[in-house]
């Protein structure tokens, strides 16, 4: 709802429907009228809550006073609590449910309860189970590959439509999204419904067009990935650069920074990430490699198969467990790198493929020298 749009360059910077809506042309397909069928959206205007957001957002660019208030906020809530953090940022956390009223309110996972609740594998469990079941480079490339082809595909008549234009919603589904404050420094943000309308024609897209070509780029990387962005290395995997975005990974980053409330950069960078077995995971680390910079800000969204989002503090106690439900989305700001680790542990099952879309900022002039980077540790995933 343009009223309740925060940001007036924002507004202006709106890409066209005809930009938005653009065909893939790798389809060769015509597409006869731009005009997107969707009726005027109905939804309810963003709850009030979500301002708080966009303000620890902008906090991290510097201190400008909305930034200045949320932390004030969040201290003042701290101190209420008798939880004020130490400089390493014990138990100061708090958690806001953005449609929701109630400060500190934990949301009900919608649905794997139950692989949420059993105990998280640790790093090193996870390592050895994973290994066990791991299977070679090339067993993975040809299941993948097998798997792309018998993956359900909706009726013919409803693929041309489907593939040659996703229209995106007007605004995000916010149902349900909650804020996290960590240490009053670092925000999380978790969206269940962010791009759930189109999350089933995002995923056949991806899984067409990007699972043969992403990689797994070294046995004990248990995923494959697909990279777009200036070159970026990390943990000793260099991946080239490729400015090549695919349409429907643009369309989705445009949409991130133009049509939500968060303010968000304007990523130039997404490393894709596909799990296509329940052993495929990513091990406990966090996104701090010197090209991203001092503070970045982490969206993620998923699409396909529902898996667990972890969070842990540096101490090893877990803080959130999200499910990744398709279409939802996941963005660490601030200090969450410093202060926090985050994985996507293997699975017993899984139905389809996992993808994820994990945008970020990067700046390869800030890589500093390999011989540099040998003395910090770095978390292998
Ligand atoms: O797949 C995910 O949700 C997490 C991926 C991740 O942490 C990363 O690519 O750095
Ligand atoms: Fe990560």
């Amino acid at each position: 709802m343009a009223a309740n749009r925060a940001s007036a360059k924002k507004m202006d910077c709106r890409p066209s429907l005809e930009h938005r809506y653009r065909p893939n042309e790798a389809y060769g397909r015509q597409l006869l009228g731009l005009t997107p069928t969707a009726e005027p959206s109905t939804a309810s205007p963003p709850p009030a809550g979500l301002m708080r957001a966009r303000r620890s957002l902008e906090g991290r660019h510097s201190i400008s006073p909305p930034a200045g208030e949320l932390l004030r906020n969040a201290e003042e809530i701290l101190r209420e609590n008798e939880q004020l953090p130490e400089a390493a940022g014990a138990e100061a956390e708090q958690r806001m449910s953005l449609d929701c009223d109630e400060p500190g309110q934990t949301s009900a996972l919608p649905s794997n309860e139950a692989a949420a609740t059993t105990e998280p594998p640790t790093a090193e469990s996870s390592e050895l189970s994973a290994a066990a079941a791991a299977p070679t480079s090339e067993e993975r490339q040809q299941s993948a590959a097998d798997q792309a082809s018998t993956l359900p595909k909706p009726p013919a008549e409803q693929l041309d439509a489907d593939i040659s234009q996703i229209i995106f919603p007007d605004e995000p589904d916010l149902t349900d999204c909650q804020q996290t404050i960590y240490a009053s420094d670092s925000t999380i943000i978790y969206a269940p419904k962010f791009l759930s309308e189109v999350a089933d024609q995002v995923y056949e897209r991806l899984i067409t067009d990007l699972l043969p070509q992403a990689f797994q780029h070294r046995p004990s990387e248990q995923r494959r990935v697909y990279w777009i962005g200036p070159s970026y290395t990390y943990s000793g995997v260099e991946l080239k650069e490729n400015l090549d975005w695919h349409q429907v990974i643009e369309d989705i980053r445009d949409f991130i920074y133009h049509d939500t409330q968060f303010d968000v950069p304007k990523f130039n960078s997404v490393l894709v990430n596909f799990y296509t077995e329940p052993g495929d995971r990513i091990p406990w680390h966090s996104d701090d490699e010197d090209e991203l910079g001092d503070r970045p800000t982490i969206a993620t969204v998923s699409f396909g198969a529902e898996r667990l989002f972890m969070l842990r503090r540096r101490d090893g106690n877990v803080t959130h467990r999200f499910p990744t439900l398709p279409g939802s989305l996941i963005l660490m700001a601030g200090n969450c790198q410093k202060r926090l680790q985050h994985q996507v542990p293997a699975a017993h099952s899984q139905n389809g493929v996992r993808i994820s879309l994990t945008f970020r900022v990067t700046k390869p002039e800030l890589r500093r020298k390999r011989l540099c980077r040998m003395t910090r540790p770095t978390a292998s995933r």
